[in-house]
């Protein structure tokens, strides 16, 4: 578990002052994917940087498994450090060395037997599905890989913790969600807690259980990212949930879906014939037109009773339909 409690970290440049965060107090659980978002300059990449004291907090406590790390000394705080991986935007590869060698590092530093070595590497190259690359250079990467192979390099250490600082921004759509996905997976089976920091709703709509919204250093919201998303209470919050699109304010008991109907769906009555073929309850949320590059697409948001048919099948039926799904992460 992570505590931040009353964190406050101000930047001085002879007598220009910056408040970067003020007050900061959030609590993340244990084996939670948790999501950090602002805009530009709200504090975001401070607060990460704090949480493992690359950057040192003006005031305030980090609490890491019960560990107050603000208070420890430089060889404790190296040892703590281990236990807490992390990965960047720019991915921060060693572009001299092969894949194999930078996901290696971490365990060269502390001398670690080389069958050791051999032994982990390899088996955080199939986790991350790598395993032809291995003596490649990073120049020879696509983005995605290169990212997969910080991801790997950062789990080296066995760490409790991953933090990822805008992991994905330097990514395409497609690719990004392939990571996302990578991080889930993780998160499920080392059951590691997970710290995203974002400006892309969409990131934390994918993976993140819990999130907190920052505006210019200070918490705004903060809470379920359903609830967020059900009820956005702040501005700020709304302009992230616009990103996506609008959500009904009430959800009841159903899985939520997001519809996409190109030309060859529109015209069908494929909702009624849902109803009418599977016996399954369709509450209507919400509806609106999208253009993309000139041509429409009818965006459609349901709540499907749960209870009644395998969510699977229904999944089956709109795409035999031609109609595109989207399943919320809301669990
Ligand atoms: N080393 C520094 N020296 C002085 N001011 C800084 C420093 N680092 C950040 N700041 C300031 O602190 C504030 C918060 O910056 P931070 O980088 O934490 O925000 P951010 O939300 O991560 O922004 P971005 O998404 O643009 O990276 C900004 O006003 C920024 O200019």
């Amino acid at each position: 578990m992570i505590q931040i409690k009353q964190l406050s970290k101000i930047y001085s440049k002879g007598k220009n002052q910056v408040t970067a965060l003020e007050d900061i107090n959030l609590t993340i659980e244990q084996g939670t994917i948790y999501g950090i978002i602002g805009l530009s300059g709200a504090g975001k990449s401070s607060l990460i940087r704090c949480i493992n004291r690359i950057e040192e907090p003006t005031s305030g406590e980090v609490w890491i498994n019960k560990v107050d790390i603000t208070h420890l000394s430089p060889g404790e705080l190296r040892k703590v450090r281990k236990k807490i991986g992390m990965i960047f935007q720019n991915f921060n590869l060693l572009s001299s060395k092969t894949v194999f060698e930078n996901i290696a590092f971490p365990l060269r530093l502390n001398k670690t037997p080389e069958n050791v070595v051999k032994e982990k590497v390899m088996a955080l190259l199939e986790l991350v599905d790598l395993k032809e690359k291995a003596h490649v250079y990073p120049s020879q990467l696509s983005g995605g890989q290169k990212q997969r192979v910080g991801i790997a390099r950062a789990l080296v250490s066995d760490p409790d913790v991953l933090l990822c600082d805008e992991a994905t921004s330097a990514l395409d759509p497609k690719t990004t969600k392939q990571i996302l996905s990578l991080l889930k997976e993780i998160n499920q089976s080392l059951g590691l807690t997970i710290v995203i920091i974002t400006h892309e709703m969409e990131v934390i709509k994918e993976v993140c259980t819990d999130v907190t919204i920052l505006e210019n250093g200070r918490v705004v919201e903060q809470g379920k990212t359903i609830d967020i998303f059900s009820k956005p209470g702040n501005e700020i919050t709304k302009h992230f949930v616009d990103q996506i699109q609008h959500l009904p304010t009430h959800l009841h008991n159903g899985t939520l879906l997001s519809l996409s109907f190109t030309q060859g769906s529109a015209g069908e009555p494929v909702i009624s014939k849902l109803i009418k073929e599977l016996q399954v309850d369709v509450n209507i949320l919400a509806g609106k037109i999208e253009w993309i590059q000139e041509k429409p697409i009818g965006k459609l948001t349901v709540e499907i009773d749960r209870n009644t048919v395998p969510l699977s099948q229904i999944i089956d039926y709109f795409e035999k339909n031609q109609v595109r799904v989207e399943v919320f992460n809301y669990e």
